[in-house]
């Protein structure tokens, strides 16, 4: 990841992301919205922008991602619709206050390779330890190998078991913050156990990186069904969505440099952050959102 430049695109292997504070069992491949080297949130250093890194040769590969991140960020317009339906609010409520002028949209290929150490030194290890994805909703295509598990409102952790041509679709932080906890981000864990490897495609669908994200005003009698801290409820990270103040771009900066702490040995998080969060601000202000 380290060679993967601003964008963090590219390959990383086994043990090198810590998504829940120990290494994944997994190996992956990041891509996301490509973004030529001239786009202005390119040329300034934003990290998570700019151009991926597709093989020479594999050209169908790069058709196959672009198109694949296009048709998922069509679909997450639409499921971010019905939300917005279902809390009263217009269907383009969520993609005008949070998507424009585009999401920010990740996609990453990952293959947990079977036979891995159950546990090192007496520690328990995963594919991908217990988290919540950070931003708006993650649509993601599993193969046949199962192994994914998500926790219920009774804190019991409960299979997702691979469905023929269905997706699974995770709640990240963002719309538990703008939702005040009526949708909760799905706390989530993957093992394989089956006897091949398993491959898995998540889609992120994220607000754009300088959102900033508030809650939305809730109709009284979906308010009222709030129960936040009823069933003991604590976050696995301990922290609270709730607390957050800012835009989306801090929020998963502070995460990213969290899940690769090779990155964060690297650079001054704060500075990193204070000096992107005035870049964005300043193109923003003056509606640099495209090549020259
Ligand atoms: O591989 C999976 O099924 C889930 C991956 C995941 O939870 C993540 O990347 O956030
Ligand atoms: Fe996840």
């Amino acid at each position: 990841m380290n060679r993967g430049g601003r964008a963090w695109r590219g390959f990383f292997p086994v043990g090198e992301e810590l998504t829940s504070g120990r290494p994944d069992m997994k190996e992956g491949l990041y891509f996301g919205t490509e973004l030529p080297a001239c786009h202005p949130l390119v040329e300034a250093g934003i990290p998570l922008h700019g151009p991926n890194l597709f093989p020479d040769n594999m050209p169908e590969l790069k058709e196959s991602v672009l198109q694949y991140i296009e048709a998922m960020n069509k679909l997450g317009h639409s499921l971010m619709g019905a939300v917005a339906a279902s809390l009263g609010l217009p269907q383009t409520y969520f993609q005008e206050k949070y998507m424009r002028p585009e999401p920010l949209s990740l996609f990453r290929i990952f293959n947990y390779p079977k036979d891995l150490l159950a546990s090192i030194d007496g520690e328990e290890r995963w594919g991908v330890g217990e988290h919540t994805d950070y931003g708006v909703l993650t649509i993601l295509r599993q193969d046949s190998c199962g192994g994914l598990q998500v926790k219920n409102r009774s804190n019991a952790w409960i299979e997702a078991p691979p469905v023929h041509g269905s997706f699974v679709i995770n709640i990240g932080d963002m719309l538990e913050k703008m939702t005040s906890g009526l949708y909760r981000s799905t706390p989530h864990r993957v093992k394989n156990t089956a006897s091949k490897d398993r491959l898995s495609f998540p889609f992120f669908f994220d607000p754009n990186f300088s959102a900033v994200i508030q809650p939305v005003a809730l109709p009284p009698m979906l308010a009222g069904s709030i129960h936040r801290g009823d069933e003991g409820y604590t976050r696995w990270d301990g922290s609270s969505v709730e607390d957050f103040k800012g835009t989306y771009g801090e929020y998963i900066i502070r995460k990213v440099f969290k899940v690769f702490p090779d990155l964060a040995k690297e650079a001054n998080i704060d500075e990193t952050i204070s000096a992107m969060a005035a870049a964005v601000a300043e193109l923003n202000a003056r509606n640099a959102i495209a090549c020259k």
